[in-house]
């Protein structure tokens, strides 16, 4: 099954980029299918206006709703269809997470809302609640300028988990916040050459004892999240299994 992805933003050519690497190869065969889209295409005046003043006062502009229900009529439709999944990044959504990734992963349709400024009239955002499968998401506590960025990163955390997408998907097992890690952060990784500037690979991955790496791996991973990101573990972590 082909996965849509629609981008509405003010600054469509952030999304050129997807025409390149992985994404670019997805897009070719037929796994993904990306259209970025002027949201100032759904404007009537001569200067395409998207934004205006903040009802009840406040500093900068908010983007205006109309011409996001034009275009939300001309590429996703005037009927209630709940498979498409409508995404609006926003510091004020909820964190966006792997498990979110892996769900999305196996949607048909998914579309970006990219508001600038200092935001979209909420209005916009309740209209396509009671359309279609709606997520204000957040990145992370800081703030960007625009959700265009924000797109990017959930694109590609999501497209890469589509089945067929990557090449050898036992890689997506071992990785950091995968299942197969259990949450936990991914062990370091070494390659050749053995001794490297004075800095060894650490020996036990030289051993061949496939028990001992694996369990060196296990502990390294619990190490590294006990003291990157307490938020992590739950009391059992600190305990080996
Ligand atoms: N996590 C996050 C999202 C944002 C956005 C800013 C403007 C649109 S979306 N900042 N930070």
């Amino acid at each position: 099954m082909t996965m849509r992805l629609d981008y509405l933003s003010i600054f469509p050519a952030y999304f050129d980029v997807l025409d390149i690497s992985l994404l670019g190869k997805a897009a070719v065969n037929g796994l993904v299918e990306v259209h970025a889209h002027d949201l100032r295409d759904w404007t009537h005046d001569r200067h395409r206006t998207v934004d205006d003043t903040p009802c009840g006062g406040g500093a900068g502009m908010v983007m205006k709703p109309d011409p996001w229900g034009e275009a939300f009529d001309e590429i996703i439709g005037t009927e209630p269809d709940s498979s498409v999944h409508v995404i609006f990044p926003s510091p004020s959504g909820a964190p966006f997470t792997q498990s979110a990734a892996q769900e999305l992963s196996s949607a048909v349709r998914i579309v970006f809302c990219c508001g600038r400024y200092e935001g979209i009239d909420h209005r916009v955002i309740d209209y396509a609640r009671s359309m279609w499968t709606v997520h204000e998401v957040s990145l992370g506590d800081y703030v960007l300028n625009g959700g265009e960025v924000a797109a990017l990163a959930i694109t590609e955390a999501v497209v890469r988990l589509v089945p067929g997408f990557m090449g050898n998907p036992e890689s997506l097992a071992e990785e950091s916040f995968s299942a197969g890690q259990d949450g936990l952060l991914e062990y370091p990784l070494f390659t050749r050459p053995v001794s490297w500037r004075g800095l060894d690979v650490p020996e036990v991955l030289m051993s061949g004892h496939h028990g001992r790496i694996a369990k060196w791996r296990r502990d390294e991973s619990v190490r590294l999240t006990c003291e990157r990101r307490p938020d992590l573990t739950d009391s059992d972590f600190g305990v080996p299994h």
